[in-house]
């Protein structure tokens, strides 16, 4: 099966700036292409500070007419956003897997998680408001006003192109704020898609605003809106030094800052679970995207008493994982983004091997017929607890399996590292559920379920996996602040 789209004009080769599509001033053009076959599916503009500039401009001369559109206005915009992106599905879906390579049914999957978060902010503009404070004193009236916090640049990574993009310029947009973002330069095309579809709900000019760029002309990019004291905020997902880069650069002009980073995440499997349930949870939580997501498990604990049962029955499943490009349907394993990708997974592997694991699944290249993106779902035991991949983000699909005795043995090592995004473990003890939820130092924690994400949530972490939350009735928060009007001299 070929993955073309019904609607070919959203595949887009140009920046969105002032509600016109236009090319960077000098010509530069960056490829973008298939990581399953390394095929070319387009070209786009590799952008300079001048267009970053631009942008800001546009965003900047939208946000008055946009913070003064009635809230209810703004929500009905982003309904009709939503609706959009739901008529288009199956194209979005073709098109994220294309650029992105994870199987189609994950794509497809990732436009309804993408449009939950539009659809919930569109409700959430509507609600907005503000309290009157009963004053402690005679003739005064007191306020506490939410206020937008104007223009917004947003920076996404490149493993979920469509949802990291939502999950931000949707509550910016519903709070007042107008937006600048620069996607990822592995998949930009998904970016300039939604925002064309955002363009024909008739989100006003100048409201959104794409620039994309290369990895090398990025830190031009990126560092222009940094400088600019217009840009009130950054909301940015991808990796913790990159997320400690922005928070430093950000402090001279004191931006809000929403840092949804790195993670190295726990899945704690105890004597007294459901077994079956756990091997589920794992399987859904560690090989979506092919491990590709910051709250994948990137290490797991399974109880000694229970270890030989729970890695028997992983091995079967793991094994069992079919590797592929998206054009295959069966596919379950996607390719990974690139070859340093596979690089960084194969070290881990040999690192754990060196130290002593013992491989049970997997551990090399695959497909090497289709490209060189493929690595197969690896399953490891034994795993010392100073191997490298239980202290760096693997980013892939393997499992590192860790033995221990006691419940305290556990939650230390589970702790034992300077991320805290997401967690999981698997009991059937109440008491023990409450004592661990508690312990884990995490953002996010996963009890008896591997599949935490969800639009209804507050997603975020701890630690050095960064601060705000994205998502939940909390989603408004960072994109606002907060003004007390405090009128006195009332008789
Ligand atoms: N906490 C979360 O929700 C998520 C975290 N991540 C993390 O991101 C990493 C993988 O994604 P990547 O795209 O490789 O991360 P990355 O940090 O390299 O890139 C993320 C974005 O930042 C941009 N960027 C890179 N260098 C920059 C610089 N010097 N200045 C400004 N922008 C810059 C990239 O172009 C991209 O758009 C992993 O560590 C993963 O854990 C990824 C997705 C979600
Ligand atoms: O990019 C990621 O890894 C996402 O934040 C994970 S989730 O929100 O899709 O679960």
């Amino acid at each position: 099966m070929t993955l073309t789209l019904e609607r070919g004009d959203l595949i887009l080769n140009s920046n969105y700036i002032a509600g016109r599509w236009c090319e960077a001033a000098d010509g530069a053009t960056l490829t973008v292409s298939n990581p399953a076959d390394m095929q070319l599916i387009a070209e786009v503009p590799d952008s300079s500070a001048e267009e970053a500039r631009a942008a800001a401009d546009a965003a900047h001369e939208a946000f008055a007419a946009w913070r003064a559109t009635p809230a209810k206005r703004r929500g009905e915009l982003l309904k009709r956003w939503h609706a959009l992106v739901m008529a288009h599905q199956e194209d979005l879906g073709r098109l994220i897997s294309l650029e992105q390579g994870k199987p189609l049914v994950e794509g497809q999957g990732e436009v309804l998680y993408a449009a939950s978060y539009i659809e919930w902010f569109a409700e959430e503009a509507p609600r907005i408001a503000g309290e009157m404070i009963a004053a402690p004193v005679a003739g005064r009236r007191m306020l506490a006003v939410k206020e937008p916090v104007g223009v917004v640049a947003v920076i996404t990574p490149w493993n979920f192109p469509a949802a990291m993009i939502a999950r931000k310029i949707a509550p910016a947009l519903a709070a007042g704020c107008t937006v600048v973002a620069k996607p990822a330069e592995d998949t930009p095309l998904t970016s300039l898609a939604l925002v064309r579809l955002a363009e024909e709900a008739g989100i006003p000019a100048g409201v959104i605003n794409i620039v994309c760029a290369s990895r090398g002309r990025t830190p031009e990019v990126v560092d222009a809106w940094l400088e600019d004291a217009r840009v009130r905020k950054i909301s940015f997902t991808g990796s913790t030094p990159v997320g400690k880069h922005l928070a430093r650069a950000s402090a001279d002009t004191l931006k809000k800052l929403s840092l949804e980073l790195g993670g190295n995440a726990p899945f704690i499997v105890f004597k007294d679970a459901d077994l079956d349930a756990a091997v589920e949870g794992l399987m859904a939580a560690k090989f979506r995207n092919g491990g590709q997501t910051c709250v994948c498990p990137n290490r797991v604990y399974v109880q000694d008493a229970v270890l030989g049962a729970f890695a028997d029955k992983l091995a079967v499943r793991v094994a069992a994982l079919r590797v592929g490009p998206a054009s295959d349907p069966a596919s379950q394993i996607g390719p990974m983004i690139n070859t340093r990708a596979v690089d960084k997974i194969l070290v881990h592997i040999d690192d754990a091997l060196t130290q002593g694991a013992r491989l049970l699944v997997g551990g090399e290249r695959v497909r090497a017929d289709l490209g060189p993106n493929y690595v197969s779902p690896t399953l490891l035991a034994d795993v010392a607890p100073a191997a490298r991949l239980c202290h760096e983000e693997t980013f892939g699909p393997v499992v590192p399996l860790l033995r221990f005795e006691a419940e305290e043995e556990a939650v230390a090592a589970s702790n034992a590292t300077p991320f805290g995004l997401a967690s999981y473990f698997y009991s059937e003890s109440v008491s023990r559920i409450h004592r661990v939820a508690d312990a884990l130092e995490a953002g996010i924690v996963g009890i008896n379920e591997g599949a935490v994400a969800s639009e209804a949530a507050p997603f975020g972490g701890i630690k050095e996996s960064g601060y705000g939350r994205e998502g939940s009735v909390h989603g408004l928060d960072d994109y606002q602040h907060i003004k007390y009007l405090c009128q006195g001299n009332l008789r």
